[in-house]
């Protein structure tokens, strides 16, 4: 049975479905070395954001199929160490969307209305009521940094709220934006007119210290900035520093750039409210991500897909679904010609036809690289890694899409330059879904792949294809179908035939000493 170890604590909803396949050990708590000590024994992982899945522990999980991370940022697992070794990394990218929206619109107004402190002199006995003057959000400017899943709902409850919305996105259109009810702007204008800000990007090489000192001296001195998304994007230190000399109003921060926080000037600030990485902690949220990423966990334990993959781009369970048959032949076809190009292969063309070429097919390429590399890796490679891997040796992959239909409606052209020469083979699909080899090193022919082959290049000349049939017969092996392509008479041609039986060693280069054969390969599919 299948073994998951749960490093972080999740919601018990998310065990119930790992232990459907699995062992599941709930062990929270531990050490990196701890981690490192155990892990060879997992096939999957699942974390929230207290472990740091470091590449020592990645490679460490020499079985480990997929790691999981039970909430949207992945910053805290090393994902180029996973995709190297062939690990799925999946996360859920909507589990906590809401909990981590409405914790930074709380943030926000508790900012604005002194809560966390008024709170704390009622419960000392006092009653303060000049103290705690406030300040209306309603008709204030606030700018939200990153508009996807949770700067958007944010931004639609503060519109709610009379807000005006001053948004900053790279990567979102001026459409959306306004579909959204915001006003797209650069991030200098964002900081100079705001009188809230609030951060929802993932922490990236680029969001890295995106607010510190020199921003925060473009900001107005009434401003109050309110981080949700990670720490690390503000530089804690110039953020200290502007609340210490009251060069800005506020800050409630709910992530920091050490977790837990450990002693910092923050915690004697009055103008600042912390909380312990409270974004997804709703019962809702939990439930959401635990069992968003333990069916995912569960599926690729089953070998079904993952539907947030974060390694495996394109991949969804819908493409998959649809692409199925043609993964299966690219991946034939990349086998079957690694094995005719025999040696290191420096380059692979790769022509997807017809109805494989759209936009959609991508997997279709990454699935012929797995089968181009099958020969020499084997189980270690799969979708996650083939790209790497094939990066890695120095194969460079070229794909033209081709839309036009030939004799078939969709289907995939591979050519494999080495150290041996060039091969190229297409392959297509029946309308049963049939494999069939369609063309050979430019040769027309109609087999299906079968465990055993043999493919001559040989001279199209009477007598030859008997002397091969009575060559194999007399080492016993059964011939289960045969074919020749050939473009003119008497001319080039090449001959695949189906084996019942793997061919004797021997054989192969006997053959290959038969007249008018030029050259002859044995492929194992
Ligand atoms: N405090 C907590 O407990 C939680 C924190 N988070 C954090 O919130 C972040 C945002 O989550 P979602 O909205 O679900 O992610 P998302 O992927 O839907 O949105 C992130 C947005 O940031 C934008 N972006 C990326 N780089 C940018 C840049 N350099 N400048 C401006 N915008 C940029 C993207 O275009 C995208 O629209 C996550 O990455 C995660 O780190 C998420 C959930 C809970
Ligand atoms: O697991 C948690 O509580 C943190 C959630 C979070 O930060 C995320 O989903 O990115």
């Amino acid at each position: 049975m299948a073994k998951v170890l749960v490093s972080d604590s999740i919601d018990p909803v998310g065990v119930e479905i790992l232990s459907q396949v699995a062992q599941v050990d709930v062990k929270t708590g531990l050490s990196a070395e701890e981690i490192i000590q155990i892990i060879p024994e997992y096939d999957a992982l699942m974390l929230r954001s207290s472990t740091r899945v470091t590449k020592e522990i990645v490679e460490a999980g020499s079985k480990l199929q997929i790691i999981g991370r039970a909430g949207v940022g992945v910053d805290n697992i090393d994902v180029p160490a996973a995709t190297r070794q062939g690990i799925i990394v999946v996360n859920s990218p909507e589990g906590n969307t809401i909990a981590a929206a409405e914790h930074a619109l709380a943030m926000m107004l508790s900012l604005s209305r002194h809560i966390p402190d008024a709170n704390q002199s009622v419960k000392a006995n006092k009653w303060e009521r000049n103290r705690f003057i406030g300040t209306e959000v309603y008709k204030k400017n606030l700018g939200v940094v990153g508009l996807g899943k949770i700067g958007s709902h944010v931004a639609a409850v503060a519109r709610s709220l009379g807000m005006k919305i001053l948004a900053y996105d790279p990567f979102i259109s001026k459409e959306r934006a306004d579909q959204l009810g915001c006003t797209l702007v650069d991030l200098e204008l964002l900081f100079a007119e705001s009188d809230f800000i609030t951060l929802h990007v993932p922490k990236t090489p680029e969001t890295q210290h995106l607010i510190g000192r020199e921003t925060i001296a473009k900001m107005k001195p009434t401003v109050r900035i309110i981080n949700c998304s990670r720490g690390g994007i503000i530089d804690e230190l110039a953020l200290i520093e502007a609340l210490e000399s009251g060069r800005i109003a506020g800050a409630a921060l709910d992530v920091f750039e050490q977790e837990p926080l450990g002693e910092s000037r923050l915690r004697e600030l009055s103008n600042v409210i912390l909380t312990p990485h409270l974004g997804a902690s709703t019962t809702e949220a939990q439930v959401g991500v635990a069992v968003d990423v333990a069916e995912q966990i569960r599926d690729v334990l089953l070998g079904l897909p993952a539907r947030s993959a974060v390694n495996i781009p394109g991949l969804t369970p819908d493409v998959m679904e649809k692409l199925r048959p043609y993964l299966q032949l690219a991946e034939t076809m990349g086998n079957l010609v690694s094995q005719l190009a025999g040696g290191r292969c420096d380059s692979l063309n790769v022509r997807l036809q017809g109805e494989l070429a759209t936009k959609d097919s991508q997997p279709l390429v990454v699935a012929a690289i797995k089968g181009l590399l099958s020969q020499a890796l084997r189980e270690r490679v799969n979708y996650v890694n083939a790209a790497i891997e094939a990066k890695e040796r120095g194969i460079r992959v070229i794909e033209t899409r081709d839309a036009s239909t030939r004799d078939y409606s969709g289907s995939i052209h591979l050519e494999a330059n080495g150290s041996m020469g060039t091969h190229s083979v297409t392959g297509a699909l029946l309308s049963t879904g049939e494999i069939r080899i369609t063309d050979l090193d430019e040769f027309p022919i109609n087999v299906p792949p079968s465990n055993h082959m043999l493919f001559t290049l040989h001279q199209d000349m009477p007598g030859i294809i008997g002397k091969i049939g009575a060559l194999l017969g007399s080492f016993n092996v059964n011939i289960a179908s045969m074919q020749v392509g050939r473009k003119i008479i008497r001319g080039d041609a090449v001959m695949a035939l189906s084996l019942d039986d793997p061919l004797p060693e021997g054989l192969l280069s006997e053959i290959t000493k038969v007249p008018g054969i030029r050259d002859a390969y044995t492929v194992k599919l």
